[in-house]
């Protein structure tokens, strides 16, 4: 499973399931820093010490995005079905991916940040939203849109 070190980070140490899950896999779980303010903050140094703020105005941001989207899209084109865990990718393909992703994590959060969208509070709101409008009890095992459901 994934133990904590003091610094924040996760590092993979092997163990025997435990808490009843014998037989399925261990959770995953990320590292607990940085924090999306963190990066943040450190994406906003990058392109201060760059004179770059000028071109990040939102719409450049947004179009930033959905390129690395794509790139993102391109490491899973063609290869069909893809397991939890990426069990047949390489190391370097999980790089990759690693890369791709926190590009489109970094511009992102730039771009909350330039719509001044306090983005970790409003995901806050967007999930009681979601669980409102999609209660436990109602839609378990089910993935219909909330507006397939008639009662
Ligand atoms: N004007 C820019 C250019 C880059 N970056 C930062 C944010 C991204 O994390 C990363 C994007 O760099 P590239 O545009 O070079 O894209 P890739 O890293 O995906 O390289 P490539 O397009 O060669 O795959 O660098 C940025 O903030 N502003």
């Amino acid at each position: 499973y994934l133990k904590s070190k003091e610094n924040g980070t996760n590092t993979r140490v092997k163990s025997k399931p435990q808490n009843g899950r014998a037989g399925r896999p261990e959770k995953f779980t990320f590292s607990s820093k940085p924090n999306l303010e963190n990066i943040r903050r450190m994406q906003a140094e990058f392109t201060d010490e760059r004179d770059w703020n000028q071109f990040h105005q939102p719409r450049n941001l947004l179009l930033a995005l959905v390129g690395e989207v794509g790139e993102l899209a391109e490491l899973f084109q063609w290869r069909g079905g893809v397991a939890e865990g990426l069990p047949d990718w390489t190391e370097s393909e999980r790089e990759n991916l690693a890369h791709e992703l926190s590009d489109v994590l970094i511009y992102l959060l730039e771009l909350a940040e330039k719509c001044h969208v306090d983005l970790p509070q409003a995901v806050l709101r967007k999930m009681v939203q979601n669980r409102r409008k999609y209660p436990a009890s109602k839609v378990h095992g089910s993935a219909k849109k909330y507006t397939e459901y008639t009662d």
